[in-house]
């Protein structure tokens, strides 16, 4: 596949994966990108993970010809990239590595060699003459490991974004959402953390030129690349995305269950333009994280638990905070049938977190919703509109 007329997307498909990075539900299949620029010298930008060596290799000989190429440019030391490092510099004896400091450190500690006799050591600023096409590399540490280069063909105004602007999914698979659903999945399960290493990448790029970005996952992005770009912006600013309320819920018999299905029901009867509802223990616990970032306003419901939370929702709340979860505003629901303290362990969650708010309400309920509960689950929702 052209990326442009010198650049040729040399990629593989996995659609046998079945969890990717050890812990996300893969519906249709992960891409791993690599591409080819053909100039008067030649890159390989990037390599594939370690069940496609064949094809990988089989897809450059294929752009090549007999041709050889130049350089082996490294941006990510992520196994599902760097893995065929070994295949391809063994192929290519005389082409030179090309890649930051850091990543020749992690070449040696994952493939014990770190090419002192034949790479290039990069940095931000430093540019790559290939002939026509000249490659500016930018530092992006932290998106989402240390050692990630991002590259700027000058030439066709490509943005090479490691793993930025990736995206869940084979690229031969349709995805019936859109980009936007498994990018964001992908961004907040992955790289949601580093919401200011993201920023800086950000300002860099608003400097540049950009005709299309090409991530080492998901499709290469060509038009209207401003949409992606205010995504990726909301996202890493933890700004709101969409209007609405979502709603997490942890229950053992059914009845916070009912209580948050009451609140979903009052909300949009009172014209709330989306309600997302969450069940902990059955939803995709990456789809509920990539909501509870997607809305400003979240409830958190949950039966008390050996006079804490239910283990499913602790786990949810420190998936948030550890990924510096802020800027939103939290009420709550608990349930408890002698000694509700499951809002307060909840709340108390949040104490290191940046600009959360939280609701004047708090639902509790003791055992069946009564009608105590019906009017403040009312004064939630009216907190919420
Ligand atoms: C293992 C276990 C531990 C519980 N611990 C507490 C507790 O510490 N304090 C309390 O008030 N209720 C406790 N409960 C009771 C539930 O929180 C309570 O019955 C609640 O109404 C259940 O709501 P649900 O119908 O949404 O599951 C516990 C229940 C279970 C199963």
């Amino acid at each position: 596949m052209k990326v442009t007329k010198d650049i040729q997307y040399v990629g593989v498909n996995d659609h046998d994966i079945d969890l990717f990075e050890g812990q996300f539900e893969l519906e249709r299949g992960m891409a791993y990108n690599s591409y080819v620029i053909l100039d008067e010298k030649i890159a390989v930008m990037d390599s594939v993970d370690v069940n496609f060596s064949k094809e990988w290799l089989s897809n450059i000989k294929e752009v090549l010809g007999s041709k050889k190429p130049d350089y082996l440019i490294v941006q990510h030391m992520e196994p599902d990239h760097s893995a065929n490092i070994t295949l391809l510099t063994s192929e290519y004896p005389d082409m030179v590595v090309v890649s930051s400091m850091q990543a020749f450190t992690m070449m040696k500690q994952f493939y014990g060699n770190d090419y002192a006799d034949r790479r290039m050591v990069v940095k931000e600023g430093n540019t790559l003459e290939l002939g026509k096409h000249t490659l500016q590399f930018i530092g992006a540490p932290m998106v989402h490991w240390p050692e990630v280069l991002m590259t700027y063909d000058t030439c066709d105004k490509v943005l090479f974004s490691a793993d930025g602007f990736g995206k869940f999914g084979a690229n031969d698979i349709e995805d019936p959402e859109g980009w936007a659903c498994e990018a964001r999945r992908y961004y907040f399960g992955i790289v949601g953390k580093y919401g200011v290493q993201v920023q800086n990448v950000l300002k860099k790029a608003s400097n540049l030129d950009i005709s299309i970005i090409a991530p080492l996952h998901g499709p290469v992005l060509d038009e209207n690349l401003g949409y992606y770009l205010d995504l990726y912006n909301t996202w890493s600013s933890y700004g709101v995305e969409s209007e609405g309320v979502m709603i997490a819920y942890s229950s053992v018999y059914g009845h916070t269950q009912e209580a948050c299905k009451e609140l979903k029901r009052v909300l949009e009867e009172k014209g709330c333009p989306k309600v997302a509802l969450n069940d902990l223990a059955r939803e995709d616990m990456h789809e509920t994280i990539e909501d509870a970032f997607r809305y400003g306003k979240i409830v958190l419901a949950s039966v008390t638990y050996n006079a804490t939370m239910f283990p499913h929702m602790k786990t949810f709340i420190d998936n948030l905070t550890e990924r510096n979860y802020q800027n939103r505003t939290i009420g709550f629901i608990e349930n408890g049938s002698w000694a509700p303290t499951a809002a307060k362990a909840m709340k108390k969650e949040f104490e290191n977190s940046k600009n959360i708010s939280f609701t004047n309400t708090t639902v509790t309920i003791r055992g069946a919703m009564n009608e105590a509960n019906k009017a403040q689950i009312e004064a939630l929702a009216d907190e919420f509109l």
